[in-house]
């Protein structure tokens, strides 16, 4: 075998790609990329939304057949037909979205990928030593809908490891995990560059893509347009490259709320869980004045996502004005009659939940509005105004610059972040009132986020009340007038934004402090 020997350093290359294209209908998502990994180094792989990185990766994990190109493997040409070749050639990869089975355990998810006949006693055993060895200890024997997010990560991370690869793709790996969660897999990380592994790591978070990667290749529209040393660049200029101009952060105007009405509030909303794996509400009072952005933060899994569920009306109160949107009590109503009086909700999990995967943009549209814009998008008789729908549908993909493969694509067809823009987007479309969002950049780009977090401001800004629910504590002190933490399933009193530091919200998103804001309704 032998590998070839990289320009840059003298080590061997691990992988080498030439020309390696996928065309879906019109669009050339991957043209003629090239590509080189050296063994033993972390290499990061930037690009906006919709650039083609997970395309790429797809192909290089046997998921996808490339139109053209070459790939070569420790110096030898080779076909990934299917993952489990890409697998036994050593490729290892770890998903943005996990695929594990919530009722199993960690081992038995484990043994079922492995799929190797080895009794499930000696899978938990190399799990835990694996597990342990690499600093993410993981109990295999718990289940996995009691893990965190970041725990059911481990999972992953550790099942991929057990097949030896020799090269691991990671795709945003951090986007759910706390700040704490990410510096134990950059450890890890290390540990497995220093043992001589190779890393293909995908990320819109620059920072760590600086602090972690050793090289970077930048894509932009399919095509390779840099490549850099991330150490020597800033976030900026590598922002830069990616979008091809300068990506402005939002700016949050001034706002005085002292006589601004309140158009959502929460009072003494109370919730068991809902399941074996749900976190119950305890005693959340909140309050959202037209003009007002508040921010709501938590490390994931303290309550955030059942209080999104009883916000939008996905699950109602025991009262109906535990909840009350624009004064009135909207408490037993469901998101249909929640949206009537206004209130616009967008869901954390973007495919399934915000958009229906199979169906076209525009039929997603009407899906979540037919009720509220009816007199736009249905005619006599009920019959759907057609034409309407595919009308707003376009307006929308103009002003959020969504990235496509065709005029009206279904939503599966969209890259992650560039669904989640459509979907933003939609929400925005209506001019709400009152915008309930749970994490609205979630693997978005950084030209992307921006915009996002500008509208939503404007939002704000022209009247209306928005809660943003997320994990990115950077993004609520860029865009929130106060934060409030949930920990533990309860909200803390909300922190007016020049009084707030990272400190202070940290401590309270691991736990001090704890207590309802029961009297911030007087104070806001
Ligand atoms: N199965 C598919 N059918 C049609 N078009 C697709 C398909 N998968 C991806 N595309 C298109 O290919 C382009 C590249 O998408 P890809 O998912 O590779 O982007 P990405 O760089 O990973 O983006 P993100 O950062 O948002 O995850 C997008 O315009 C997307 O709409």
């Amino acid at each position: 075998m032998g590998g070839t020997v990289s320009a840059q350093d003298g080590t061997a290359n691990l992988l080498e790609v030439r020309g390696l294209t996928k065309i879906f209908g019109t669009l050339t998502a991957c043209d003629h990329v090239d590509l080189t990994i050296a063994k033993g180094e972390i290499h990061a792989l930037l690009g906006e939304n919709g650039a083609g990185k997970s395309t790429l990766v797809k192909m290089l994990f046997g998921s996808l057949e490339p139109h053209s190109g070459e790939i070569r493997w420790n110096g030898e040409a080779v076909r990934m037909t299917s993952p489990s070749v890409a697998k036994k050639l050593g490729i290892g990869m770890v998903f943005q979205h996990f695929s594990l089975f919530e009722a199993l355990t960690a081992a038995e998810n484990i043994a079922l990928s492995l799929d190797d006949g080895a009794p499930i006693n000696t899978i938990a055993a190399k799990a835990r030593a694996l597990s342990y060895s690499y600093g993410l200890p993981l109990d295999p024997d718990s289940l996995v809908g009691d893990l965190s997010v970041g725990e059911r990560q481990r999972i992953e991370i550790i099942r991929c490891l057990l097949q030896a690869p020799q090269l691991i793709i990671l795709d945003e790996p951090t986007s759910v995990l706390t700040p704490q969660e990410a510096d134990k897999l950059f450890e890890t990380l290390e540990r497995l560059r220093a043992e001589g592994k190779s890393i293909l790591y995908i990320s819109h978070r620059l920072e760590e893509v600086k602090r972690l990667c050793d090289r970077a290749t930048v894509l932009r529209h399919g095509k390779v347009v840099g490549h850099c040393n991330p150490r020597e660049e800033t976030a900026a200029s590598l922002a830069r490259m990616m979008v091809g101009s300068e990506v402005k952060s939002a700016e949050r105007t001034p706002v005085s709320l002292a006589d601004a009405p309140e158009l959502l509030s929460v009072c003494g909303l109370s919730r068991k869980p809902a399941g074996p794996f749900s976190m119950p509400l305890k005693n959340i009072w909140l309050s959202v004045k037209a003009g007002e952005i508040l921010g709501i933060a938590g490390v994931a899994g303290n309550g955030q996502g059942e209080l999104f569920e009883a916000l939008s009306g996905e699950t109602q109160q025991a009262s109906s004005d535990i909840v009350r949107i624009r004064g009135k009590d909207a408490g037993l109503l469901g998101i249909t009659g929640r949206r009537m009086l206004g209130a616009a909700f967008v869901p954390e999990e973007r495919l399934g939940h915000g958009a229906a995967p199979r169906m076209k943009l525009s039929e997603n549209l009407l899906l979540s509005r037919h009720a509220t814009d009816a007199r736009a998008f249905v005619g006599a008789g009920g019959m759907v105004k057609n034409g309407s729908v595919y009308e707003a549908a376009q307006r929308i993909i103009k002003v959020m610059d969504v990235r496509k493969s065709a005029p009206d694509p279904e939503a599966a067809a969209l890259s992650g972040g560039n669904l989640q823009k459509f979907i933003v987007g939609r929400e925005l479309d209506r001019n709400p009132t009152v915008m309930v969002v749970n994490q609205p950049t979630w693997g978005v780009d950084a030209g992307a986020s921006a915009h996002i977090r500008q509208a939503l401001i404007e939002l704000a800004r022209s009247g209306s009340a928005v809660l943003v629910i997320s994990q990115d504590l950077d993004e609520l002190f860029e865009i929130s007038d106060a934060i409030a933490v949930m920990h533990n399933g309860e909200l803390s009193k909300p922190i007016p934004i020049a009084e707030a530091t990272f400190e202070r919200i940290g401590l309270l998103m691991g736990g001090a402090e704890p207590g309802h804001a029961e009297h911030s309704l007087e104070t806001a």
